[in-house]
């Protein structure tokens, strides 16, 4: 453990949904510190409570055993606070409104001016390198560039903290590229805290400064590893030893979960 204060800090977290099939384990003594600028990846195979984790942060489920912070505060009170931005997997972009109008909607919800709101469009659109198709409608778009929009969306309120669940889950391996690169960029120019949930080993492993390997029945972390690679990642990082080691490491742990369940 860090001195500094972690700008996510969980400890004994238990979470069980009551369903009509009996209780499930969602979460299960979950502990983790993150720190401001990190990069954390949750990784594991369906089930293992990852969206259920980052929708605890949110303040969108409520735990039902321990404690989590928020830049110090609960949950609900970082939510309340716009302590974070949140990507989902689907874009989930309103046809009938443009790029633009689509990433104003939240911010005419909390009653910005119009021109911080136009500010504030122009400034995420060019973050998420999308400057130039405020206009656009979002059918106008490859899928690529709807997720970046959605990105934008949620950079708009300008939170120290993104949250993105499988955002480029759906995409094509070459776009997918693409947008990690772009990700990782973004990351370093802004400096936020960014916790990104994924099934891909090598995309975990790409981006991240944790990674944090889970496991489920019951949904809990099997392995938190803490990444030696320079933040300076050119794609073919992917292939130097280094970057092979950790992976591999990942692999043994998802194995490893995999192996509790047998
Ligand atoms: N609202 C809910 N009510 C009941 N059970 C739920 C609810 N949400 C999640 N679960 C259960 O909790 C467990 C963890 O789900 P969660 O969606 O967090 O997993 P995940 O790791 O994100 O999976 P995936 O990779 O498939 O998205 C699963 O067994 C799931 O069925």
């Amino acid at each position: 453990m860090t001195e500094t204060n972690p700008v996510i800090s969980a400890r004994n977290l238990d979470l069980v949904f009551q369903t009509n099939d009996g209780p499930v384990q969602a979460l299960k003594d979950v502990a983790l510190d993150i720190e401001k600028g990190d990069f954390v990846s949750f990784i594991g195979p369906s089930g293992c409570g990852k969206t259920t984790f980052l929708r605890v942060i949110a303040a969108l489920e409520h735990p039902t055993g321990g404690t989590v912070t928020v830049n110090g505060m609960t949950p609900d009170e970082a939510r309340r606070q716009r302590a974070y931005g949140y990507v989902f997997q689907a874009a989930g972009l309103f046809p009938w409104r443009t790029i633009a109008r689509n990433i104003k909607l939240p911010l005419e919800i909390m009653g910005f001016s119009r021109a911080e709101q136009d500010e504030r469009v122009e400034r995420v659109l060019k973050l998420v390198d999308l400057d130039g198709f405020g206009e656009k409608y979002p059918w106008q778009l490859s899928g690529g560039m709807q997720q970046r929009a959605s990105i934008a969306r949620a950079l708009a309120f300008d939170a120290d903290i993104l949250l993105m669940d499988e955002p480029f889950g759906a995409l094509d391996e070459i776009v997918r590229d693409h947008l990690n690169e772009q990700l990782l960029a973004l990351w370093e120019r802004t400096g936020k805290t960014i916790c990104f949930v994924t099934h891909s080993i090598p995309e975990a492993v790409y981006l991240s400064t944790k990674i944090v390997v889970m496991s489920p029945r019951p949904g809990r972390i099997t392995d938190v590893i803490e990444s030696p690679l320079p933040k300076e990642r050119p794609l073919d990082i992917r292939d130097t030893p280094e970057f092979l080691e950790i992976a591999h490491r990942v692999r043994e742990g998802l194995r490893a979960g995999h192996a509790y369940d047998d």
